[in-house]
């Protein structure tokens, strides 16, 4: 099932939640809809969803009109971060419920449901909790069984919203890589919504970053992460440094000092420099870009985290290798081995 949301615009009040979004997911995809708070993840989620209708723009599935059909025309399965399973019925009643209440003309007969639901709990490898209730289940294996419900009813399209939200770090890991294979098994077509820029780029193979209600980018995992097209995509993506630079005649300043950077094509004027954090080089004082005072060291797995003064009053952090050690006190030159500069304060 192929996706195409076109100009899609929802406004709460004078708000734009969705601000003319573009959208094309193809069929078998698993798509990040990557961005901060308040972004228009859910929204567009919803809208695809059926759960909420926009003031304007289309959306389609396969072609055809999907805003002319209800939620439940659409046959799109949906996991949300706090998934009520209902407590009153055992795993294998929840992952049964869908089926069960589906119309007499298209129910299956007990025992296609009952096998039916054996085969999604062995997907998600959750069939050894089959009697148990959602209160005595972790709440990694109720995301798991929430997904096994909504897989029940064999739909189009998977929606997860920050399905792993509420799980601690590493459940979380376990469950990306879970939900990647699952996909992988399953291959329909699914959007998933996260705020964690590390589990967009771990899980899907197209991530979209949103912001104010637009989208900011859509690529690779790598594309996004290598190729940032804004500023906003570069700040939030990797661990950036970032700087107000200037620019006149082809020489970037911060403050008084020119950086020795090269420019091309760019305007004149107040820009942002961005470098991440393991990007920049660390040599002896008078050699690099810029120059600085290390203020502090923390030290933790392969990198020493170093926040350094720069001459000209900022204060950035870096991410140095730990074969030169850095001590505070020490003045040090930079150089960005990579930088973007984007046009604009
Ligand atoms: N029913 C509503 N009434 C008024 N404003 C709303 C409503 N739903 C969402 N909004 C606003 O629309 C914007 C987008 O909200 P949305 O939930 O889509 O963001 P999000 O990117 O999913 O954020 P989060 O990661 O916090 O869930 C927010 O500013 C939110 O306050």
């Amino acid at each position: 099932m192929t996706i195409e949301v076109r100009n899609l615009v929802k406004k709460f009040g004078s708000f734009a939640a969705l601000d003319g979004v573009d959208l094309k997911v193809d069929n078998g995809e698993l798509l990040a809809l990557l961005g901060p708070s308040g972004s228009g993840k859910t929204t567009l989620l919803r809208i695809i969803a059926g759960l909420d209708w926009p003031d304007s723009g289309e959306v389609s599935f396969n072609g055809e009109d999907a805003l002319a059909q209800g939620a439940r025309e659409r046959h799109v399965g949906f996991v949300f971060q706090h998934y009520a399973l209902f407590r009153h019925m055992t795993v294998f009643e929840n992952v049964a419920f869908g089926l069960r209440v589906q119309p007499r003309a298209v129910r299956r007969d007990e025992a296609t449901i009952r096998a039916r639901v054996k085969d999604l709990l062995d997907l998600v490898q959750l069939d050894w909790l089959a009697d148990r209730y959602p209160s005595q289940l972790s709440g990694g294996q109720r995301q798991r069984i929430a997904l096994a419900r909504a897989l029940a009813i064999e739909p189009r399209i998977l929606l997860l919203d920050e399905p792993f939200g509420a799980l601690d770090a590493k459940v979380r890991k376990e469950l990306r890589k879970w939900l990647r294979s699952l996909h992988h098994e399953i291959n329909v077509t699914s959007i998933f919504v996260t705020h964690d820029q590390e589990e967009a780029l771990e899980v899907a193979n197209r991530v979209v970053v949103m912001d104010k209600g637009r989208i900011e980018q859509i690529g690779s995992p790598n594309e996004v992460y290598e190729s940032p097209a804004t500023a906003f995509v570069h700040g939030f993506i990797g661990e950036s440094i970032e700087l107000p630079v200037h620019v006149a005649d082809g020489v970037v300043r911060l403050g008084s000092r020119p950086l020795g950077l090269a420019v091309d094509g760019l305007a004149s004027g107040a820009s942002r420099l961005f470098v991440r954090r393991h990007d920049m080089q660390v040599g002896p004082a008078g050699s690099g870009a810029f120059e600085g005072a290390v203020q502090h060291v923390r030290n933790f797995g392969p990198v020493q985290r170093a926040e350094v003064a720069l001459f000209g009053g900022e204060t950035i952090e870096i991410d140095a290798p730990r074969d030169k050690e850095l001590r505070a006190g020490d003045r040090i030159g930079l150089e960005p081995r990579r930088y973007r500069i984007f046009a604009g304060g």
